[in-house]
């Protein structure tokens, strides 16, 4: 078993079609020095073309951070799993904690967006999140495994090989303090034991969970020295070109150590 590391970086609402290309055209070209690796951008709907056409002939796969669960149909507003396939676009963020928060997204919505991506050939980056301070340890596995079970919910064996997990505690979104990697991996190991015991092991110890929380360069080392955290999700750190490209480098690094070392 052999999990590739992956960094995914989330621009949420912060770029214009402009600054997409031009970010794209900058790190495009560096990234080829970093094959074991693994990298997705994410935007709004309103960049992706933008973003697929400038990242043509990069290694850059280009990713959605949202989409409805109808294919067609008369939905003002929303974006059709299929229309995201036609434009070239690879992966769809499902979940995120801002989803979950400001628009109510419930687990149900979530699985249904997870099985209409599927449906479409694109593969989710299912988030599951840590939005309430939870008075046990108890209580904090219930809430995750909930999650986990809920979002997968009519998922196939099959389907499992292109569907990746991101843990995001709430708390740590924004706050420039992530989560110890130690508490962050305990809830790693938590999340791929629910795969294990939903599926079966084979598919647990292939499937990609990442880390997202206030990473940057000078955590990302550490949190990806893990044994379960497979890649990070990324929001303001991915926002600056070179310092995308440091988490990349520094990812690539610490895999390779761990590699090594097991
Ligand atoms: O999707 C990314 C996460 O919400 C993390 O954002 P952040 O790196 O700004 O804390």
């Amino acid at each position: 078993m052999s999990r590739r590391p992956i960094v995914v970086g989330n621009w949420k609402m912060n770029k214009l079609p402009s600054e997409a290309a031009a970010y794209i055209r900058e790190v495009g070209p560096m990234l080829v020095q970093y094959e074991g690796v693994d990298t997705v951008l994410a935007g709004q709907d309103v960049l992706l073309d933008a973003m697929v056409y400038a990242a043509r002939s990069t290694p850059i796969c280009i990713g959605a951070e949202n989409v409805y669960w109808e294919d067609r149909g008369a939905y003002t507003g929303e974006t059709s799993p299929a229309a995201l396939a036609d434009l070239g676009i690879k992966m769809v963020i499902i979940g995120h904690s801002e989803r979950r928060n400001y628009f109510r997204e419930t687990d149900e919505m979530v699985n249904l967006k997870t099985l209409a991506t599927l449906r479409n050939g694109l593969m989710p980056i299912i988030a599951i999140d840590e939005a309430v301070q939870l008075e046990s340890s108890n209580d904090h596995a219930h809430w995750i495994v909930n999650q986990v079970v809920e979002s997968l919910k009519g998922v196939t064996e099959a389907d499992m090989a292109n569907v990746m997990l991101a843990y995001e505690p709430t708390a740590a979104i924004g706050s420039g303090q992530a989560m110890s990697p130690e508490i962050a991996q305990k809830s790693l190991w938590i999340i791929r034991q629910t795969v294990a015991d939903m599926f079966n092991q084979d598919v647990a110890d292939n499937l990609r969970i990442l880390y997202g929380g206030s990473v940057k360069p000078t955590n990302v080392y550490d949190i990806l020295s893990q044994p379960d955290i497979d890649g990070v999700l990324v929001g303001d750190a991915a926002l600056d070109a070179s310092t995308f490209i440091e988490l990349v480098s520094l990812a690539q690094q610490a895999k390779r150590t761990l590699r090594k070392d097991a």
